[in-house]
C-alpha cells in the first residue's frame, strides 16, 4: 500500500475505532438542531470549521450520507491526476465537518487543489466557500436506494452500531433521526440553491447510466481540459467493479463494506408496500414540481 494510502486509511481505522462500544443511543448528538455522529463529529470541530479559509480552487462536494461520494473523490482525485499529474496528499478524513478543530490548521498546507467533501446541508456549510467563490459539485441519489445504503452500512461495519430492523431504520430515516439529519430537508435547502452561481448538481443514477459523460461535465465545471481518452480511461477506472477491486487498498478494511453493491434499486429487496407509499408521499410534498425533483426522476428509479 503507497505511503499516503495507509496514512489515510489509519485515519479511516482511527474514526471508526471510535464507535467501539458505542449503542445507537449514544450514538448522534444534536449540532443547531441536526444530529451527527459524536464518533467523528463535535461542537469544537464545527464551530473551528466556520474559521475554514476556503480557496477559490477548492472543489467542493457536497452529498448526503450514501449517496455515492466515495466514488466522486475518486474521479476528482482521477481527474487532477490525469490532467496536471498532481497526485492527492492529504491524509486527512475527506469531510471537512469530521476530525479534531486542529484539522484546518493542517489543511493550511495541502497543496491545491484540495477535495473538500462534505455530507452538510447548505446552511452549514463555512462561508468563505461562498465569499472565495468555490465550486461546489452537490451529489444526489434517490431516496430509496440511499436510505438501503445506510442501513447496510450500519449493519455491516462491525464498529458501527446497527439497528435492530429495517424498520426501525426505516422510520428513523423518515423522521431525520439519522447522522446528518434528514435527506428531505437536505433536498429541499439544496433546491432553493440550484441555479446558484458556482454550483452544479449531478445525480448518481446519471453517473450510473452514462460515466463518460458524467466525468466530462464534471471535468468542464471545475475547468479541467482532459482529452476524450483519458475521460474514458477515467471513467473505466472509477466503474464500480474497478473501485471494488481496490476498495481495500483505498480505504481498508472498510472498503468493502463502503463500496457495497453500487446499483440502482436495491430498495425493491427492502421496502414494504407501506413504506413506499410513505416515501413516494414524502417525496411529493417536498420535492415534486420541483428543478431537483425532475433531476431525481423519481417516477423512474423510485416506483416499482
Ligand atoms: N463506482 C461506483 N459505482 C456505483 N456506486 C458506487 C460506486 N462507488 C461507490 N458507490 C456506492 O455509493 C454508496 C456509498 O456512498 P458514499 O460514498 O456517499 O458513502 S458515505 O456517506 O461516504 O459513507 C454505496 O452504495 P451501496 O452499494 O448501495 O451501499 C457504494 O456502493
Amino acid at each position: 500500500m503507497a505511503e499516503e494510502n495507509k496514512a489515510f486509511v489509519d485515519e479511516i481505522n482511527k474514526a471508526l475505532a471510535k464507535s467501539e462500544g458505542f449503542t445507537l443511543k449514544d450514538l448522534l448528538f444534536s449540532y443547531r438542531g441536526t444530529p451527527y455522529p459524536v464518533t467523528v463529529c463535535s461542537a469544537e470541530t464545527f464551530q473551528a470549521l466556520e474559521n475554514l479559509e476556503a480557496r477559490r480552487d477548492d472543489m467542493v462536494l457536497v452529498s448526503y450520507p450514501k449517496c455515492g461520494v466515495n466514488w466522486l473523490i475518486q474521479i476528482l482525485n482521477d481527474l487532477i491526476f490525469t490532467t496536471i499529474q498532481s497526485k492527492p496528499v492529504s491524509t486527512e478524513l475527506p469531510f471537512i465537518e469530521c476530525g479534531d478543530p486542529d484539522k484546518y490548521q493542517r489543511m493550511k498546507q495541502i497543496p491545491s487543489p484540495r477535495i473538500l467533501a462534505t455530507h452538510l446541508n447548505y446552511d452549514f456549510l463555512p462561508k468563505s466557500i461562498f465569499k472565495n467563490k468555490a465550486k461546489i459539485l452537490v451529489l444526489f441519489r434517490n431516496p430509496k436506494d440511499t436510505a438501503v445504503s445506510f442501513f447496510h452500512f450500519h449493519k455491516n461495519v462491525p464498529s458501527v452500531p446497527s439497528y435492530s430492523s429495517w424498520d426501525e431504520f426505516f422510520s428513523e430515516f423518515m423522521n431525520g433521526k439519522v447522522g446528518w439529519g434528514s435527506y428531505f430537508d437536505h433536498a429541499v435547502t439544496w433546491n432553493k440553491h440550484i441555479d446558484d452561481e458556482n454550483t452544479m448538481i449531478v445525480i448518481y443514477e446519471d453517473l450510473k447510466e452514462n460515466l463518460a459523460s458524467g466525468v466530462k461535465q464534471i471535468a468542464e465545471f471545475f475547468g479541467f481540459s482532459p482529452t476524450a481518452e483519458q475521460i474514458q480511461s477515467i471513467a473505466d477506472r472509477a466503474t464500480f467493479q474497478a473501485v471494488k477491486n481496490k476498495a481495500q487498498e483505498t480505504h481498508g478494511a472498510v472498503g468493502t463494506v463502503l463500496f457495497r453493491k453500487g446499483v440502482v434499486g436495491d430498495w425493491k429487496n427492502l421496502f414494504t408496500e407501506a413504506q413506499n407509499q410513505e416515501m413516494d408521499a414524502k417525496f411529493k410534498v417536498c420535492l415534486e414540481g420541483t428543478k431537483l425533483g425532475a433531476k431525481l426522476k423519481y417516477d423512474v428509479y423510485c416506483k416499482a
